[in-house]
């Protein structure tokens, strides 16, 4: 279950101030701030097209941002020289939506992408790495061979995560998880997340639309609506808010379910 809840004593490993981003006429976010504490699982809700992507793409860098601050680990993003910026992106795994693994490379292969890019290592070494991150988000060693058109969809979720922690980064983010799941998929994927979170001491920013990722495996949950951070806090806080759209979405019919199924459990 999640723990460390209280915020107060704890390092912010991203802080996000004033951010404005938008793509032509459109605002997408504006004046929104952030900040993401070491060693915590941030679940990040909001409606479709709210931005949540959009928000992990621009700390990510990937979107380029109209104003505002971002700091990971408290350097300002926007200061770093290109040898920082390639230490920082070490310090991160990204797991984006679709696993987004490269067809045409095996399991092993695609885990070493981001070891060849960043580090400089014999094919050995780079295979025993690979191995062990394989290992770690609990698939078979047979699995290493295998082209992701011969896994499950459960399966190249893990690969992906493998892929993600290749680096043994500090910050993981995740962008519905376990969007395409089955409920027991889904389950066993939170426990991963969950365990790999203790034993690598990660901080954990997902995106997910999934109630039972985020009573079971969020320390603390932010909304995002209009462009801003409409209500943040541990899901009990969640529970109470008055704005509208985390009431319903906490309080509607699915959560409802969930709610009963922690319950029994
Ligand atoms: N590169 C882009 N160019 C123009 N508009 C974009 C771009 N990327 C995203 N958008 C727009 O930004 C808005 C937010 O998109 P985003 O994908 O972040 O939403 P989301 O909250 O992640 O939604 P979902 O839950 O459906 O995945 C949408 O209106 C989308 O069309």
């Amino acid at each position: 279950m999640p723990q460390n809840n209280d915020t107060s004593q704890k390092e912010v490993v991203i802080s996000v101030r004033g951010l404005e981003v938008g793509f032509g006429p459109k605002t997408i976010m504006k004046d929104l701030n952030l900040d993401i504490y070491r060693g915590e699982i941030l679940g990040f809700v909001g409606a479709s097209g709210t931005g949540k992507s959009v928000l992990t793409r621009t700390i990510l860098g990937l979107i380029k941002k109209r104003a505002g601050e971002i700091n990971v680990f408290g350097q300002n993003v926007d200061g770093l020289s290109h040898d920082e910026r390639r230490k920082m992106e070490q310090r991160w795994g990204v797991l984006f939506q679709q696993g987004a693994l490269f067809s045409a490379l095996t399991v092993k292969q695609n885990v070493q992408v981001p070891m060849r890019e960043y580090l400089s290592l014999p094919q050995d070494v780079l295979d025993e790495m690979a191995m062990l991150k394989i290992q770690m988000v609990g698939l078979p060693a047979d699995a290493a061979d295998k082209f992701p058109s011969e896994l499950s969809g459960g399966m190249i979720k893990r690969a992906a995560l493998a892929r993600a922690l290749a680096l043994d980064p500090d910050i993981l983010f995740l962008d519905e998880p376990t969007s395409g799941l089955d409920p027991i998929g889904a389950g066993d994927f939170d426990d991963l997340i969950e365990t790999l979170q203790k034993t690598l001491g990660l901080t954990v920013f997902m995106v997910t639309h999934d109630l039972d990722s985020l009573y079971s495996a969020c320390d603390r949950i932010a909304a995002l609506g209009q462009g801003k951070i409409i209500e943040q806090g541990p899901i009990e806080h969640m529970l109470q808010s008055t704005n509208p759209w985390v009431h319903s979405y906490f309080h509607g019919k699915r959560a409802r379910a969930v709610l009963a199924g922690q319950h029994e459990a």
